[in-house]
């Protein structure tokens, strides 16, 4: 385990921000914490940065206890917080070099990871200009390469993708996956569903300071719903297709809607192939056929009772 978090509690005076929070995380993992404002995501994510204390239970990082305000590690951890920590007058280069000599990077090795990073995040060609006339995600994926210079077996992201434009959201998911790919391991909070979905291969769904659920998507969605939405559009329905499909053992509904079949069954029991047997026993075409997933934000709305976005 790179990360290992055990009953951690933290109070801001009487209010109590994280309520026995546990998670682990694996090396080579991207691991989401999802939830909505004022969760406790970024109260976590400062902790394990040594950022802030925390007033009872346990953070082993690399398998060592860390205290309760600093951070043995820090050498090993790339933070991108989510408030954007750049200087305006330095040029991206010039913050650049700043950041490496902060993690004890010189010479022509800092020469070479201020060079990578600029272009792992596609800001080669701005090197020489200052983050005051950066757009937000240009800035935002300034902090990124300055996060990344020194290599880091754990990246830290604090909502990377509030507030920017659509490109630069696309890069910096993109480069989230790359980074994962070559090797660090990373902790991701969002409050949108739609990204920890598409890059978390394990997620921990926080609300009022507590984990409410974790795992990996798959876990996560087998808990709101053990049942299956199938949606087929044909050239042609009739009654024997219809009854067919009805006397598939795991299937509960069959309901008919001019040429489309809206069919529920059973998870996990081969529902689709058993349908198209079915319908290629008759006349009908199949021109399109969905099976509706459900999505984290059902899954938060099982859990709680309230949307993720409230
Ligand atoms: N310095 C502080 N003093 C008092 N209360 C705080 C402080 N920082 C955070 N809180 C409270 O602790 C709770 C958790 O906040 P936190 O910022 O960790 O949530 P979050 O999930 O990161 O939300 P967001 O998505 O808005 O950043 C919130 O109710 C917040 O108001």
């Amino acid at each position: 385990m790179i990360i290992e978090v055990k009953n951690l509690i933290k109070r801001y005076n009487d209010f109590l921000a994280l309520d026995h929070i546990s998670f682990s995380i694996r090396e080579g993992e991207i691991f989401g914490l999802l939830g909505p404002n004022g969760a406790g995501k970024s109260t976590t994510i400062s902790i394990l940065s040594g950022l802030t204390g925390f007033d009872g239970g346990e953070v082993l990082f690399l398998g060592k206890k860390i205290g309760r305000n600093e951070m043995e590690a820090k050498r090993e951890l790339g933070i991108v917080p989510q408030d954007i920590a750049l200087f305006e007058d330095l040029t991206a280069q010039e913050n650049l070099d700043y950041f490496g000599r902060l993690y004890g990077l010189k010479g022509k090795l800092l020469k070479e990871r201020v060079k990578e990073a600029l272009a792992f995040t596609g800001l080669t060609e701005r090197r020489k200009d200052r983050p005051k006339g950066f757009s937000g995600g240009m800035k935002r994926r300034l902090n990124i390469a300055c996060a990344i210079l020194h290599h880091p077996k754990l990246i830290i992201m604090d909502e990377p993708t509030v507030g920017i434009d659509p490109q630069s959201r696309n890069h910096i998911m993109q480069s989230i996956k790359e980074l994962n790919r070559m090797g660090s391991t990373i902790i991701y909070t969002s409050h949108y569903m739609e990204e920890v979905e598409e890059i978390c291969t394990k997620i921990a769904v926080v609300d009022r300071g507590r984990v409410i659920a974790q795992g990996t998507k798959e876990e996560l969605k087998s808990l709101v719903s053990s049942e299956e939405k199938i949606m087929i559009d044909l050239s042609s329905v009739n009654f024997t297709m219809v009854e067919g499909i009805k006397k598939i053992e795991s299937i509960s509904e069959c309901v008919v809607n001019g040429n489309r079949l809206d069919v529920v069954g059973k998870k996990g029991e081969k529902n689709v192939s058993r349908i198209i047997q079915v319908i290629s026993e008759s006349e009908a075409d199949i021109l399109s056929l969905n099976v509706e997933k459900p999505s984290l934000e059902a899954v938060f709305l099982t859990l709680t009772g309230r949307s993720l976005r409230d």
